[in-house]
């Protein structure tokens, strides 16, 4: 599929997604088994290594052309007072990302990725989702394309990052209405809100929660009625990522939280992704557990704009490197156990 034309037919997508490649996989494992190694030595290295051929298709895999992409979207919500920074530092962060100058363009150069930045009418923030939905369905379909576009079919492997002031507010609205359980296990302190900031996102949550009761059974409802248009494109592009062939590394708590639309959509949806890091952000080790991510990294980092994702790029390429360009005990004449 090369783009999705409307609602329907990305559920459509969504409800017969592409399989894995189990001869490509089943050749990884069997090549692993004689790399020059004690069986096992390499830990979840193997395993991630043979997920990659998996989900790459290709037995003897390499990746060379990793791609990251930033979706930037603003947020009717910020301006409730739920993120220790004002709305404007989502435009003026794009230009940093533009100019070269954010954490992720340093840490995209350090691992040969190539960064895209995708600016989601940030002069058009969402409306404020205590309000009325967050998105209208053309706004949800838009991002939702936006996104999808934004995967480039030659790329190898896709890190889905975001900027967005306010953005943790509706991930743990969609977190907290697609899994339940208590508001405060879903909030967190964001970009670094204090004890009044914190107790205001858990209000602002409820609200949106009752204020949308009627369509949280709803994966993608709950996606235009609490989301975001950067969440939104993210979920698009980890699908169209999945119709590629290409492998995801996910990044931190928002971006978790679009994935777990896909996932609550249909449960194989996350199959062709790994969880590239474990943020600091309290609810995003929770999200990864019901997701059944076990994190690659786990630093500290709450950041976001896909650096935790685009550092994991380096143990993946480190792993595959490993499957395809290790000897076997035949080739080098190791002595086998
Ligand atoms: O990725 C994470 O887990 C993460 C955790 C906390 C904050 N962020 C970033 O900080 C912004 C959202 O924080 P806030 O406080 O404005 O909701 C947004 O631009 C995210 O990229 C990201
Ligand atoms: C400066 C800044 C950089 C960011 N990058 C991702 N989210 C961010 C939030 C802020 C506030």
């Amino acid at each position: 599929m090369r783009d999705i034309s409307s609602v329907a037919e990305f559920r459509d997508f969504m409800s017969n997604l592409p399989a894995a490649d189990d001869s490509a996989g089943q050749a990884a494992t069997e090549r692993n088994a004689q790399l020059t190694k004690p069986p096992g030595a390499l830990g979840d290295l193997e395993d991630l290594a043979i997920w990659y051929a998996r989900w790459s298709g290709q037995a003897r895999p390499r990746i060379d052309a990793p791609q990251v992409v930033i979706f930037a979207g603003n947020h009717g919500v910020a301006a409730a007072g739920v993120s220790a920074f004002p709305p404007e530092v989502t435009q003026q962060m794009v230009y940093n990302f533009q100019a070269g100058g954010a954490a992720i363009n340093q840490i995209s150069k350090t691992f040969g990725a190539k960064m895209d930045v995708v600016a989601l009418e940030l002069d058009r923030p969402t409306q404020d989702f205590t309000q009325g939905p967050a998105m209208t369905e053309s706004d949800l379909l838009s991002a939702l394309q936006t996104g999808w576009l934004a995967v480039d079919p030659q790329a190898d492997l896709f890190v889905a990052g975001e900027m967005g002031i306010g953005n943790t507010t509706p991930a743990a609205a969609i977190a907290a209405a697609l899994l339940g359980g208590a508001v405060q296990d879903w909030v967190g302190r964001g970009t670094g809100v204090d004890d009044a900031g914190l107790a205001k996102k858990c209000s602002v949550v409820e609200a949106g929660l009752a204020r949308h009761a009627e369509v949280l059974h709803d994966p993608l409802s709950v996606l235009q009625a609490l989301g975001g248009r950067e969440i939104a494109a993210m979920a698009g592009s980890i699908a169209a990522a999945r119709a590629h062939g290409i492998p995801v590394l996910l990044d931190g708590f928002i971006c978790s939280a679009a994935a777990l639309v896909l996932h609550a959509m249909n449960p194989a949806a996350l199959d062709h992704t790994q969880a590239g890091h474990k943020s600091a952000e309290g609810a995003h080790a929770r999200l990864l557990e019901h997701l059944g991510k076990t994190p690659l990294l786990s630093l500290g980092l709450r950041l976001g704009e896909g650096s935790g994702g685009a550092l994991a790029i380096g143990v993946l390429k480190g792993a595959v490197a490993c499957l395809s360009g290790m000897a076997t005990f035949a080739e080098a004449g190791v002595s086998d156990a």
